[in-house]
Parts: C-alpha cells; sequence; structure tokens
C-alpha cells in the first residue's frame, strides 16, 4: 500500500511538513494549495526538495467551483484551471484535486457537469496532468460520491477520475459498498480520514474534527475493503483537517499518521479475509504480530519528589513496604495483585509521575514486536545481573508501558525486592483503572497508541465539567475489561494542570472496610460535600444506615443496570491521587455522575492548602 499524506494535516512551513512526512516514512504528500503560495521556494525547488527526501508529490489541492456554471464562468474557470495546471507541470504532479461546486453552480444537471468536466479533461491532456473530482459533503449540487462517478462516467474522458474522500462518504452515512462499481481506472486517488462521531454540520465537522484513522468512530477497515476489491493501486492518503494537529509537533504528527495507516492497513487485511471475495495482494506490510489484550495491570510506577507522602498513604490503605530494589533505586508496595512501583523523577525532562505501567501478556515478544511495528519507540533499561529484562515501549505522552508474561503466581521480577516484614492488609484485590492526564496535543494519538498496540477498545468518550473547564474523558478497556485505562484530555486553558491529576485506582472487596481501616492509620480522604450525599438519595433512594455511612467516610456511590459502585478518593499529591473502588454485581462503570463532583473538590482542596479564602 503506498501511503501518502496532506501537508495539511502538520504544522509548520512546507519545508518542515515535508521533512516530517519523509523521516516518518510516507512515500508522499499532497500538496495542499495554500502550503505551495505561501512558500517561498519555487516549485522547481520544492521538487527539487521533494526528489532529495525520496518523497512523491502524489496530488496538488484543492480546486475549487468548476462545473454547473453558465458559459462565462466557465471560460474564467477554464483560464484558472490552465494556470494550476502549469504550475503542476512545474511541480512535476499529475492529478489535481476538483472539489464539487459548493457556490458558483447554477444548475445540478450531471450532464451539464459532466460537459465542462470534459472541456476540462482536454485542458489537462495538453498538460499531460489529469483531474480527480471529489464530492464534498456540503457541495451545492454534488455532494454524494456515486453522483460524481456517475457524472465522471457521462464525461467520459481518460483525463477525469474521481477521488473518493472517505470523510465525505461515510459523515453523511453513504454505503462505501458502491466502490465496488466505480472502475478502478477511474478512480484517481483516494484520501482517508477517520471522525468522531458528533452531531453537527457537516463542514465544521470536516474542517476541524478529523482525526486519523483509528483515532474516531469511522468503520475505515469496510470502506479500504471494498476500495481494495475494485483492484485500486493508486496511494493512500491521509487528508486530516484537525485545529490540535495544525498546532502540535509535527514530527510526532507524522509518526502518529503513519501507525494509523500501519494498523489500518491489517485491519483491512483482516476484513478481506473474512469477506468472500477478499484480494489482499495489496496490503504489503507484513502483518502485525497479533496480541491477545493484556490479562491485567501488574503494577504502576510512580516517579515524584513527594515521595514519603505516597509512602504514608499507601501505608494507610495497608499496603505492605518491600523495601527498595536490590540494584535500582526504587522501592516495591504491594497490596493483593496491586504492585506499586515508587521512585524519585531520574530524567530530565521528569517523567509523567505515573511513569509507567507493567501489564501481563502471553507473549511478552511479540507484543514488543507489534508495538514496534507500529512506530512505538523501545525503551532499553540498564539490568543488575540476574534481574529480569523488562521489555518495553514509550507511549505519546512519554510514559512507558512494560510487558511481563501473563501467569497465575506474581511475576518474577518481585523477588529483586526485599520480602515485607508485614503482610499488606488484603483489601486491595487489584488494579482496577489508571487514568491518565494527557497533554491536550496527545489525546488523540493516546487513544490510537492504546488501541492499536494493546488492542484495547475505546469506549465512547464523554465530557466531564470542571472548575478550570471541560475534560473530555475516554475508557479504553480490553475485551474481557480487566485492563481498563482511562485518557482525560486536559482542557489547553487550564495552566494548573495538578488540578487534572493522574490517578490509579483499586480494586476493593470491601471500600467501607478499608475506608475505615485507613482512617484508624491516620488517613483523611478526600472531602465531599453534604450537597452531594443529599442529591443521591434523592436519586437512589438509598438505605439510611448505607447513606450515613458513606458520608461518614466520604465514599461516593453509583449504581447502574447491574450493580453498585462504591469509590473514595486520597487527597492529591502533587499530580497524582488514589482511589479504591469496590465494583457489586458486575457494575460497569466508573462514576461519571460523581466526576465532575470529585473535580470541585480537588479544586477546593488545593486552594485550601494554598491558603486561598473560599
Ligand atoms: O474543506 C474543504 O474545502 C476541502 C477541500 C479539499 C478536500 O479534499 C476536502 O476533503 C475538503
Ligand atoms: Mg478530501
Amino acid at each position: 500500500m503506498r501511503t501518502s499524506i496532506a501537508t495539511v494535516c502538520l504544522s509548520g512551513t512546507l519545508d518542515q511538513k515535508l521533512a516530517a512526512a519523509s523521516e516518518a516514512g510516507f512515500d508522499g504528500v499532497e500538496i495542499f494549495e495554500p502550503d505551495l503560495i505561501a512558500s517561498p521556494e519555487s516549485p522547481e525547488a520544492i521538487r527539487a526538495r521533494a526528489d532529495e527526501l525520496g518523497l512523491s508529490l502524489d496530488l496538488y489541492q484543492p480546486f475549487r467551483d468548476f462545473e454547473g456554471v453558465g458559459p462565462d464562468l466557465l471560460e474564467h474557470n477554464l483560464r484558472r484551471a490552465g494556470a494550476k495546471f502549469s504550475l503542476m507541470n512545474r511541480l512535476g504532479i499529475e492529478t489535481m484535486l476538483l472539489c464539487s461546486n459548493v457556490g458558483t453552480a447554477r444548475s445540478g444537471d450531471e450532464q451539464l457537469a459532466a460537459t465542462q468536466l470534459r472541456e476540462l479533461g482536454e485542458l489537462a491532456e495538453r498538460f499531460g496532468v489529469r483531474v480527480a473530482y471529489e464530492a464534498l459533503a456540503w457541495g451545492r449540487f454534488v455532494d454524494d460520491y456515486e453522483q460524481a462517478a456517475r457524472i465522471v462516467r457521462l464525461a467520459d474522458h481518460p483525463r477525469i477520475g474521481v477521488c473518493l474522500d472517505s470523510f465525505h462518504i461515510l459523515s453523511r452515512g453513504h454505503d462505501p459498498q458502491a466502490i465496488e462499481t466505480i472502475p478502478a481506472d477511474k478512480i484517481f486517488f483516494v484520501q482517508l480520514a477517520d471522525a468522531p462521531i458528533l452531531s453537527m454540520d457537516v463542514l465544521s465537522w470536516s474542517r476541524h474534527h478529523r482525526l486519523f484513522p483509528g483515532e474516531g468512530g469511522f468503520d475505515l477497515a469496510a470502506f479500504m475493503g471494498h476500495l481494495v476489491r475494485t483492484g485500486y493501486d493508486g496511494p493512500i492518503s491521509l487528508e486530516i483537517f484537525n485545529d490540535t494537529f495544525r498546532q502540535s509537533d509535527a514530527a510526532s504528527t507524522a509518526v502518529d499518521a503513519r501507525r494509523s495507516l500501519r494498523l489500518l492497513e491489517d485491519e483491512t487485511r483482516a476484513w478481506l479475509g473474512r469477506s468472500s471475495r477478499g484480494r489482499t495482494e495489496q496490503m504489503t506490510a507484513r502483518p502485525l504480530p497479533v496480541v491477545e489484550p493484556p490479562a491485567d495491570i501488574n503494577y504502576v510506577e510512580l516517579r515524584t519528589d513527594a515521595i514519603d507522602e505516597m509512602r504514608t498513604l499507601l501505608a494507610q490503605l495497608g499496603f505492605a513496604a518491600h523495601g527498595r530494589h536490590r540494584t535500582k533505586s526504587v522501592e516495591l508496595w504491594s497490596q493483593g495483585a496491586a504492585r506499586m512501583v515508587l521512585g524519585r523523577p531520574e530524567t530530565q525532562p521528569p517523567p509523567p509521575t505515573v511513569a509507567g505501567i507493567g501489564l501481563s501478556v502471553s507473549n511478552p515478544d511479540a507484543a514488543l514486536r507489534r508495538a514496534t511495528d507500529l512506530f512505538a519507540p523501545e525503551i532499553h533499561r540498564p539490568e543488575g545481573p540476574g534481574d529480569e529484562s523488562l521489555v518495553g515501549v514509550r507511549a505519546p505522552d512519554g510514559s512507558e508501558v512494560f510487558f511481563g508474561l501473563e501467569g497465575s503466581t506474581e511475576p518474577k521480577w518481585v523477588r529483586e525486592f526485599p520480602v515485607p516484614d508485614q503482610p499488606g492488609a488484603e483489601l486491595v484485590e487489584r488494579v482496577d483503572h489508571i487514568n491518565l492526564a494527557q497533554p491536550w496535543q496527545h489525546f488523540d494519538a493516546g487513544v490510537l497508541f492504546f488501541h492499536s498496540v494493546l488492542d484495547l477498545r475505546s469506549q465512547p468518550s464523554m465530557e466531564v465539567a470542571a472548575p478550570v473547564g471541560l475534560v473530555r474523558s475516554q475508557v479504553l478497556r480490553a475485551a474481557d475489561g480487566v485492563v481498563r485505562i482511562a485518557l482525560n484530555l486536559v482542557p489547553s486553558g487550564a495552566h494548573d494542570d495538578a488540578i487534572l491529576p493522574q490517578h490509579i485506582a483499586f480494586a476493593s472487596t470491601d471500600v467501607l472496610a478499608l475506608a475505615r481501616q485507613a482512617r484508624e492509620r491516620g488517613f483523611h480522604p478526600l472531602d465531599i460535600p453534604a450537597n452531594y450525599y443529599d442529591d443521591i438519595e434523592a436519586r437512589y433512594d438509598i438505605e439510611a444506615s448505607l447513606l450515613a455511612e458513606l458520608k461518614e467516610l466520604n465514599v461516593m456511590y453509583d449504581r447502574d443496570e447491574a450493580g453498585e459502585f462504591l469509590h473514595f478518593y486520597t487527597q492529591a499529591i502533587g499530580t497524582v491521587f488514589l482511589e479504591v473502588v469496590e465494583r457489586r454485581d458486575g457494575y460497569e462503570g466508573y462514576g461519571a455522575l460523581n466526576a465532575p463532583v470529585r473535580l470541585a473538590a480537588q479544586y477546593q482542596q488545593r486552594r485550601d492548602a494554598e491558603g486561598v479564602p473560599a
């Protein structure tokens, strides 16, 4: 599969965009006209630069508002097109994208549009170029790819074909199956974009919210499957208009982009494999190693300067102290199968406080190979003699993900730490979920990373109101539900990022007993306001004695169709806090209704700690 990316996806100057695309391993790029016009380089110099970087220039775009017009305007439009064809000759670009007319078309007569495209084809012939006609989802008369394909057929000119853009097709709910009725030699270009499922006008959706494949809600494997069945073998190009990507580092965006196509190629191969008429020969990348989703989170590594406070907190929650590792400057705390590795930040820039997680997988080597095939940077850790070697990769937010062998007993590396003097309280069973605050520019990349590398599935994303802004939250979880990772998007305006810390939630068999024992050890939970308890009483008709106990211990409550959820929070230590949860009778959620109350309580806690008057 030949991969391409539109320069509009990336931030920076045209030269920086080309460099980022090349560095990430793309075969080619689409030149977006505003990037060219704004460039100080001549078209010839841009061509030379692309050659030097090993990039083909696959498309020049967009050309707008050509067809369906009156005779005077047609003449003007042909003159405009001639100028662009001549520019394309200087750039050495063969294909120009023509968007369906959104403004100047007077008629939706398909025969008229076809006749005018035929004239454009004649002109293109003279320049040795060709035109790919794309139905924009908001086109004045042409807004559907089947209509565009009909007009192209009527135009019947070798220099006129279609451009298929998954966004325009899938955003309108059009069935991509009819792609198979378009002859492959009439498909001149293919653009891919994913998007979150939103209910808004399609133009704004397209111009601001497109995402790389795998980051949104479209079924792009099916789209690709229908395309591959036509025999199309041209470039597959990403065209992502996204406000965040325009502002973030081009090099890392380009790597995310390549990751998305790598995954999609694999998913397309699988889709074709399941269908009766698969032709997978164009899926040229070797298949990604298949991995089972991780079986559990076998440790979480925290790097914090507030190490004494964290020790106190873990002890209050009933964790056993194993002490320091025999060679590394970290210590281990455990309770049940929940293991916390604790150390100070040692690298510059400092790692996120939740600096790493260990995942138990059936085949660590395959998991590592899959991750590196998906362009995740591998981590090499110095090891002491006899220490178990850790294999892992770096996530987009800078945290580390290590793969360990799944098994019924504890991981071997635990024996590299001393045995605790006192056992833990054993009211915590394991890590229930972790919640990673993502810097605003890494959120979508984080979703794609955990989805593609670990085969975790995205749950619908949610928005939670916090005093500092709306927090977008997305849970990714394994099919069996054991491993759950929630990603939170820190609002870009929230300079005080400590208000949206990361957190680790432990699963307990008896949260009330644990809260009581912790209190006896001096623990003070996050204070929950009395108004909250009035509200849940009204909402759920909770038994008076339970309500009193929840209130006394600052434990929050939720319910779904299956069961109940009891959970409490610790106060934050720096940018991290802990949670203990009890899921009764198969409750599946995370207490979403409680999240705004918790965020406001944390905000209040910080203001109190800083002595700000209420
Ligand atoms: O939003 C637009 O105008 C626009 C332009 C070119 C495209 O290929 C496209 O899909 C959308
Ligand atoms: Mg497009």
